[in-house]
Order: C-alpha cells, then structure tokens, then sequence
C-alpha cells in the first residue's frame, strides 16, 4: 500500500503540522521524514548540518524518503528541499502528493528566526525568497494537487485534503 498522500512543499508551509491534523482526522499513521533523518543521526538536523554539512544531510533524506515510501505510512510530510533530489522526484511518480503552496509573507511568519532549519539561520526571509524562487518548478512538477494554505488554519487544510481523496 502506498502512502495515501505524500506532502511537500515549502519550509513554513505547514508539512509537518497539516500532516499530523490530517492524519488524525483520517486516523491514519503520521511520518515526517526530517523525524526519521534525526533518528537515524542520533541528533538534531541543525547538528547534522554542523557536523557532517548539507550534501550528508541530503544523502540521508534520500534514504529516509525511499525508507519512508516503501513503509507506506498513511500520511507522508518531506522535508521542504527533499524535492531537489532527481531521485525523489522519480520516486514520487504514482503517489499522491500534495504541494501545499504558500506566499513569502505567511512562511515568513511561520518560520520566524529559522529556529531548527540550519539553512534559514542567516536571512531568513531573503533565504526563503530564493529558495522558494528555486524551488517552485520542481514542487510542481512532483505534486498530483495543490493546495492554498495562506491565510488559512491546519484544520482548514486537512479538511481541503481528506475532501480530495476517494473514500
Ligand atoms: N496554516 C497555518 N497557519 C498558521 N501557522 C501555521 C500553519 N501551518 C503551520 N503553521 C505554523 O508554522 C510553523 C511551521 O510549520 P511546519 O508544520 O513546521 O511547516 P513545515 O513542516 O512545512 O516546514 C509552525 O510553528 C506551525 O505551527
Ligand atoms: O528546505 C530545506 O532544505 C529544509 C527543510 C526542513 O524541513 P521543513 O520543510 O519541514 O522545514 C529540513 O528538512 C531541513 O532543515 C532542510
Ligand atoms: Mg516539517
């Protein structure tokens, strides 16, 4: 069985959050890959950023995600640069997966100083312009459906979800 929505999207957009509303409204299994990627390290992502830098934190987001996929939790949250991977695009054809979308102002608000995302510890906002900038082809290209969450509550969006699945 695969997950029954995999979602992705940018940091502060609300993976995490939205995954863990929806899944509890669908009563499904929760499962973040930035949670796996810590427990496989032993530490914390921004440690992991310090001790080994980003390509090792990549390696080992590549293997949680495939790890992930294959385990098929019910509700499946990436990281926000999960995605820059060829590799994980390719894994995520045939799965449901949902962007949801967000405008620089609210992931602003939402990451605040970039506690806990290493690459957002200097300049947040214009860091997250570029990556956003960046990033946006490669979300579309991997997403089945977008959905708008700015401005809105978790609750709201993981009510948009499940009403976009077949029951
Ligand atoms: N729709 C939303 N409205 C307001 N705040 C939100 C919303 N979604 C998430 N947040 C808040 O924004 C922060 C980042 O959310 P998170 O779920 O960690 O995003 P992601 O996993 O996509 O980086 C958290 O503090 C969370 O409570
Ligand atoms: O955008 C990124 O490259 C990252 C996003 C983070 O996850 P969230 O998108 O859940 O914040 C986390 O995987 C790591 O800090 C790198
Ligand atoms: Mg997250």
């Amino acid at each position: 069985m695969a997950p029954v929505v995999v979602l992705v999207g940018a940091p502060g957009c609300g993976k995490t959050t939205v995954g863990q509303a929806l899944a509890a409204v669908l009563g499904v299994e929760f499962r973040d890959t930035d949670t796996d990627i810590e427990q496989m390290a032993g530490k914390p992502i921004p440690e992991i950023f310090i001790d080994e830098g980003e390509d090792h934190f990549r390696a080992l987001e590549r293997a949680a995600v495939a790890a992930a996929l294959a385990a098929s939790p019910g509700v499946l949250a990436l990281g926000g640069g999960a995605v820059l991977a060829e590799e994980t695009r390719a894994a995520l054809i045939g799965h449901r997966v949902v962007h949801l979308s967000v405008e620089l102002p609210d992931a602003v608000k939402r990451v605040g100083l970039g506690a806990g995302r290493p690459l957002l510890a200097i300049n947040p906002r214009a860091t997250l312009k570029h990556l956003m900038d960046q990033r946006r082809p490669l979300y579309a290209e991997v997403a089945t459906e977008t959905v708008v969450t700015d401005g809105r509550t978790p609750a709201e969006i993981a009510a948009e979800i499940a009403a976009l699945l077949p029951r």
